[in-house]
């Protein structure tokens, strides 16, 4: 049928192109608009050519081609794979790019979107090594003139955020350290290896309701930009994780990156020479990261207070004592939410420490630090999650005499994570034996702990009277 009238439309155009000449001229105006309004209801396409569709401005142009080259090469993608009858898991996606006038299929809101990648020739005088210079690559987009409003208001805005948002989930992340050989030859402030630790808030065991306030405090950050646009405050928040050593505080920094997608800019505080390197680390951070200063407590040497009078110039002597480092505590808290804190956008700051009373109020104070999580030792809950990472239960005999146990014990998650390790020989029932034997012995030392402390202080009263 199309066939047919295809033929019948062109056999109209070659004896039209034959015999116009003959036919008055307002005439022959008057057949040209009607056959083209009979071509444009036929076929009433628009096209547009991308990167000629920009904002005039040369760097947001080359990031909406950026982010439409990843959008369409996720759909061509997944259309290899539909063919092939594989599913793809979203996160590892894998974004393959378009080939020479390949076209791609897209649909949106029951509209149909054809992209088709072209590559064009361009004619240069100058000789060049490289033959990507002498190419131009666009992508034609083309659709029904009715969809024109939809197309250009809601499809593209579509694609542009669609596009960013697959380029952020599949980018490599990074984990960041400052601390370099003295005498390093290249002046990166930064050296860096790729992030993979594989830690959740799946597998973190912590208290649930705590957890899901954490999870919702974050994700709800990352979405506030306009919030915190409106409220005059740059886009940051900060974390204190404070708890005793192995409950965790290391591995919720990185079930944080891994949530969010973020880069991690571990500080090591104490190979920081002064404020002005303190403050070209931060310069040189990037968005959507997190900035760590581990242990804060052990990197300075800050007992108790500030001393008022010397709030501006006090030096941060380091616990290194050999060390050649002046960084101030104004420099510090200058570093967390001074004017060159807001110069990156979207970032998240974490301190962690087994001491938080050893910390100056000033550094912690809210605002600087605006939630302050505290990890703690294992109990029941925390226990289960664990359980289920490495022996994969969610209930055993042994649980309600480990409760009890865990109820009575202070032991931390490192702990329970190395006695939950399964050896070869052992089975699930033997390696909670074990656990609970620990716990059993680490209950029998506290109370003689306990025991021995009350003598103590007992004699101590004693001799004072
Ligand atoms: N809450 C937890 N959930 C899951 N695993 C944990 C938890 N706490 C500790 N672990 C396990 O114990 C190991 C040590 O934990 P981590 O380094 O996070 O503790 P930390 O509090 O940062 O200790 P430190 O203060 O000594 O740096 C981790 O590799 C992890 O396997």
């Amino acid at each position: 049928m199309l066939s047919q009238f295809g033929t019948s439309i062109a056999g109209f155009m070659f004896i039209w192109a034959t015999f116009q000449q003959f036919v008055p001229y307002y005439f022959r105006q008057y057949i040209g608009k009607f056959c083209s309004k009979v071509v444009k209801y036929f076929y009433p396409h628009v096209v547009i050519t991308f990167p000629e569709f920009s904002t005039g401005d040369r760097f947001r142009r080359s990031e909406a081609y950026a982010a439409i080259e990843t959008y369409l090469g996720s759909i061509s993608t997944k259309q290899a794979k539909r063919l092939e009858g594989d599913i793809v898991p979203r996160s590892q996606e894998l974004v393959l790019s378009m080939d020479k006038n390949e076209e791609v299929l897209d649909r949106f809101n029951g509209i149909t979107i054809s992209w088709v990648l072209m590559i064009i020739q361009q004619s240069s005088r100058t000789i060049s090594l490289y033959s990507s210079d002498l190419e131009r690559r666009c992508y034609k987009l083309t659709f029904h003139e009715r969809d024109r409003e939809n197309i250009t208001k809601e499809y593209l805005k579509h694609v542009l955020k669609e596009g960013k948002e697959i380029k952020v989930r599949n980018r490599q992340r990074m984990l960041y350290t400052n601390n370099q050989k003295e005498n390093s030859m290249h002046d990166k402030v930064w050296s860096r290896v790729v992030f993979e630790h594989p830690a959740t808030f799946e597998t973190l065991a912590m208290d649930t309701k705590k957890k899901e306030e954490i999870i919702n405090d974050l994700v709800s950050f990352t979405k506030r930009k306009e919030y915190y646009l409106k409220i005059g405050k740059a886009w940051k928040r900060g974390y204190l994780l404070c708890g005793p050593a192995g409950t965790g505080k290391s591995t919720m920094i990185a079930a944080m990156a891994n949530l969010l997608n973020y880069d991690v800019y571990d500080v090591e505080l104490t190979s920081v020479r002064d404020n002005t390197e303190l403050r070209k680390l931060l310069i040189n951070t990037s968005s959507k990261s997190i900035v760590v200063i581990e242990d804060i407590d052990c990197s300075l040497n800050l007992t108790g207070h500030r001393n008022k009078e010397k709030e501006n110039d006090q030096i941060l002597k380091y616990a290194k004592e050999d060390s050649k480092t002046k960084v101030t505590l104004s420099g510090l808290l200058n570093f967390i939410d001074g004017l060159w804190s807001s110069c990156v956008g979207e970032r998240i700051i974490v301190f962690t420490t087994n001491h938080v009373d050893k910390l100056d109020p000033a550094l912690i104070r809210r605002g600087r630090m605006d939630m302050h999580i505290e990890l703690s030792y294992c109990k029941f809950e925390a226990f289960k999650v664990l359980a289920k990472n490495f022996l994969d239960i969610d209930s055993h005999d042994f649980f309600g005499t480990i409760d009890k146990l865990m109820e009575e014990t202070n032991i931390t998650p490192a702990d329970v994570s190395e006695y939950l390790m399964l050896k070869t020989t052992e089975n699930v029932t033997s390696c909670l034996e074990r656990l609970i034997q620990v716990l059993e012995t680490a209950k029998e030392d506290a109370m003689l702990q306990s025991q021995k402390e009350a003598e103590e202080k007992k004699t101590l009263t004693k001799e004072q009277i």
